[in-house]
């Protein structure tokens, strides 16, 4: 009979959910260089870094990937042996090894789609009408409509799908500003931007229209288009542009495609799309979409990367204006953004997505009154994160006091508390540490800890580059007690990840 307890289980299933977490973790860096990268004012000598950095964490997470999978493997005879056993284990899975190979592989791969966006249509819509979800929206005659007859009849005209976008974009523009959103519509037509594989760009997806908050956005220039009737359809102010990190797709208002007319293939792609952007640790629960053609529009919502409803309308349909309006995804950041823009006086742009760790986000802001460049950290409504952001807050300011140099500065009343999160000022917006030599990064940890701030958190992720030297953020852990023990051990941890991403052994 085996020896397998209860406990030897459970600790390879513990194992395995550490070794999932560090998949999870070294995704995340993967995508913040990916946003890197995507910036257009790069330096040959950066792009180099940067792909040196992916390709060094592409491996670590390959050897993590080889890691899991030997645990698992090492988990099977345990699983069984229980089973022979007549006791389960403790977290006993109920899937099969092939669903967990499924399982595996989606990991792996997200959700590229293994059969035709015609047959994923047409699947789901069968289902959906037998489900009763496949509402056709009733009209309310007194209500105002998206189109007026004479604008969907000149619509009726476009005969490319550039052109329906073309046509579609300043309506949609308008029904937006109506409702007194903070959102623009982006053509992202030419663009890919969703993203359907950690191992491959190869099927990145392109949709026609991302419809945001600036703040989320990277512009984009007009694309070539040979089309003497589109040339003509454009506009000045369209926008172009594409959703600026992966790990922003939560705070998506709407993803749009069009088509000269919806067929089963064109709601499988945009199927697809929404299974994409719900995927993955950073995804969301709920995203929505609008996928349009000449004569209609249908609203898909997706929760848990699955279709939950489709409402179908006509461009002239009465109420359907206000059905649009209400289907845009609104969200918290976009709230906490427009509240600290206009509590501090600020205006963000599009480009201005500067990062975010495991407590908020951060943005370029400028302050109207003066011009100044800024950067907005801003984080959830949850009581432990306001407490946290109010306590960096502070720290920063007591030790930017200290050594002005050395720590990023915090703006005077620079810290606010809205219905639906917080928000810190910082007093200056700085480059990525590769730009930095990396002896300096260690010295200036070391002239903190001869001035007596340890600051807790000391990792290269939390030195920007400001002027051309190092300049620390993220204090929310840092002390101001004199501790040998902790400066020693603050100073291996920076050593060790200089050596690790620079190859430059600090002293
Ligand atoms: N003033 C700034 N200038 C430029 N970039 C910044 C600035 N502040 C923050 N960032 C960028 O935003 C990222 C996240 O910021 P920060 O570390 O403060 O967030 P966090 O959620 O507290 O992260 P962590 O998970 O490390 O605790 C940083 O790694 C950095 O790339």
């Amino acid at each position: 009979m085996n020896s397998t307890t209860t406990s030897e289980i459970d600790q390879v299933i513990r194992k395995i959910e550490e070794v999932e977490e560090d998949i999870r973790n070294v995704e995340a860096k993967i995508e913040e260089v990916e946003h890197k990268l995507g910036q257009d004012d790069l330096k040959e000598s950066d792009i180099e870094y940067y792909r040196e950095e992916k390709k060094q964490l592409r491996d670590k997470e390959k050897q993590l990937r080889e890691k899991e999978s030997d645990l698992r493997q090492e988990r099977k005879p345990q699983m069984s042996n229980w089973l022979m056993d007549g006791r389960p284990p403790l977290h006993l899975n109920t899937k099969t090894d092939d669903e967990l190979r499924v399982q595996q592989q989606s990991t792996l791969e997200r959700v590229t789609p293994q059969y035709s966006p015609a047959l994923v249509g047409k699947r789901e819509l069968f289902k959906l009408k037998q489900d009763k979800k496949f509402i056709t929206f009733e009209g309310k005659d007194d209500q105002p409509s998206i189109l007026s007859n004479v604008e969907a009849s000149e619509l009726v005209t476009k005969c490319t799908d550039h052109q329906v976008v073309a046509f579609i974009m300043p309506y949609l523009q308008g029904i937006i500003w109506e409702s007194g959103n903070n959102y623009f519509v982006y053509n992202s037509e030419e663009y890919k931007w969703v993203e359907t594989s950690t191992e491959t760009s190869a099927f990145n997806e392109k949709p026609d229209l991302l419809v945001s908050h600036p703040a989320f956005v990277k512009k984009k220039s007009p694309f070539k288009c040979n089309d003497e009737n589109l040339k003509k359809m454009r506009r000045l102010n369209d926008r172009y542009g594409i959703l600026a990190a992966w790990k922003l797709r939560s705070f998506i208002g709407l993803t749009c495609e069009a088509k000269q007319n919806i067929s089963n293939s064109a709601f499988g792609e945009v199927i697809n799309y929404g299974a994409h952007i719900c995927h993955g640790r950073h995804g969301p629960t709920r995203t929505r979409l609008l996928l349009f053609d000449k004569k209609e529009l249908w609203l898909i919502e997706i929760v848990n990367g699955g279709v939950s409803q489709v409402v179908r309308c006509k461009w002239t349909d009465g109420g359907s204006r206000t059905l649009l309006q209400e289907f845009i995804l609104q969200n918290w950041l976009v709230k906490v953004i427009d509240q600290s823009c206009k509590q501090f006086g600020l205006a963000i742009e599009c480009d201005s997505y500067l990062g975010s760790g495991a407590f908020g986000y951060v943005f370029k802001a400028k302050r109207v009154s003066d011009g100044k460049q800024l950067a907005l950290k801003v984080t959830g409504w949850e009581e432990k994160y306001i407490l946290r952001l109010e306590l960096e807050y502070r720290r920063m300011e007591k030790a930017h006091l200290v050594c002005p140099e050395e720590v990023m500065g915090v703006e005077e009343d620079g810290f606010a508390v809205f219905e639906h999160g917080a928000a810190i000022l910082l007093s200056d917006v700085g480059d990525h540490y590769s730009r930095l030599d990396p002896q300096s990064i260690m010295d200036s940890l070391k002239y903190l800890h001869q001035n007596r701030i340890l600051h807790g958190d000391a990792r290269l992720e939390n030195v920007v580059c400001l002027n051309g030297k190092p300049c620390w953020i993220d204090f929310a852990e840092s002390s101001f007690e004199f501790a040998p023990m902790s400066q020693a051990a603050e100073c291996e941890q920076l050593r060790e990840s200089i050596l690790d991403r620079f190859r430059y052994n600090a002293l």
